[in-house]
């Protein structure tokens, strides 16, 4: 079998899982009441469920007794406190739907319990770093645009000794037409082709994207060839409290790019742009801000074997390799880039 292969089937099926919980809570978030909208517990429950099924998925998938090494951006400290019990049932009662709803049956020997779930939970409390293999994952990117009923994505993937090997963006609300047309997702999501991405990249073997419902065979990506800026379109950020807009929009005028910015939320951007929705993605988060890894390492994976390049604003590769401990100074459940290639403020 070629390199990574068993483990982009097994991170995709992780990815397709955690999408189906967030659909279903999402789903049931915009059918409340606006009132209830501004309630951010919908969102923690996916960012939990998302977390454990990945987890669950990826766990049951390895040998036994292997062990897996996951990096997450969620632990379950909260969630085995007295408050914390309603919703971990909670948690628990929408991961063993999904995966009722996968193909059907329950998991042998039976549902999960709740114990079970908050052990999933917990196992993407690995540290990672440049030795042995890794998974990275990000159970809910994008959680405002998850919250607006936008674009969110479950971002997946996997270092080996140090070096992104794989990635894999589940995008359920961003559709398979290109979003570069009048209109923006809204026209593409009522072109007619399925709405909701699933991008995976294998290092070496180019990118790939299929609708999220198996609907259609993975197709190959690939970046922009526009190559006179004055042609290309960027995306950014839609939330400005997550980037520098006033700063992206004189670096497109000083490049004369003439289109303006396209704003979606998440990792969603880097499949876009995978496929060439847009040639330029700018991010420039505002002072004190520091991303983890989790945010880029699928997303760059995706990028790069696209054909593009992602940098940090200095025109540094991004390093994923550091593990917590390294940086000394960090919390536990602070990864960040390294010193050396962090994102500047
Ligand atoms: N203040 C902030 N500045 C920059 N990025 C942020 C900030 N707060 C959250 N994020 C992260 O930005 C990413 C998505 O933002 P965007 O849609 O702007 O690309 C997510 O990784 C999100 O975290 P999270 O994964 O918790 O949503
Ligand atoms: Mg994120």
């Amino acid at each position: 079998m070629a390199l990574y292969q068993k483990e982009v089937e097994m991170g995709c099926r992780a990815v397709r899982l955690a999408a189906l919980l967030c659909q279903t809570v999402q789903r049931r978030l915009l059918a409340e009441e606006t009132a209830a909208k501004s309630d951010k517990s919908p969102v923690t429950v996916a960012d939990y469920g998302s977390q454990a099924l990945v987890s669950w998925a990826l766990q049951t998938a390895l040998p036994p007794g292997e062990t897996l090494s996951l990096v997450a951006e969620e632990d379950s400290e909260d969630l085995r406190t007295e408050s914390g019990a309603a919703m971990l049932q909670r948690i628990t009662q929408l991961v063993n739907e999904a995966i009722k709803a996968e193909d059907g049956a329950q998991p042998a020997p039976g549902p999960l319990t709740p114990e079970d779930v908050a052990t999933a939970i917990d196992r993407g409390l690995s540290n990672g770093g440049p030795l042995g293999r890794h998974w990275v994952l990000d159970p809910i990117d994008g959680t405002k645009g998850f919250m607006r009923g936008e674009q969110y994505a479950v971002a997946l993937g996997l270092l080996d000794e140090g070096e992104v090997v794989l990635g894999i963006l589940g995008c359920p609300n961003l559709p398979m037409a290109s979003i570069s047309v009048p209109g923006g997702v809204m026209a593409a999501a009522t072109s007619g082709q399925p709405v909701g991405c699933l991008f995976a990249a294998r290092k070496g073997c180019g990118a790939t994207v299929e609708p999220m419902d198996c609907s259609l065979p993975p197709q190959k990506v690939s970046v922009s060839k526009v190559s006179d800026p004055a042609w290309a379109s960027f995306c950014e950020s839609y939330e400005s409290a997550h980037s520098l807009q006033d700063l992206t929009a004189n670096i497109a005028r000083v490049l004369g790019v003439t289109s303006p910015p396209v704003r979606i939320d998440s990792q969603a951007k880097y499949g876009a742009m995978a496929r060439g929705d847009a040639a330029i993605y700018l991010r420039f988060p505002h002072l004190g801000y520091r991303e983890k890894i989790w945010d880029h390492c699928a997303g760059a994976m995706v990028i790069q074997e696209a054909g593009g390049v992602v940098v940090d604003a200095a025109g540094r590769p991004l390093d994923f390799s550091k593990d917590s401990a390294a940086r000394g100074t960090a919390p536990l459940r602070k990864l960040h880039f390294s010193r050396g290639s962090d994102i500047p403020s």
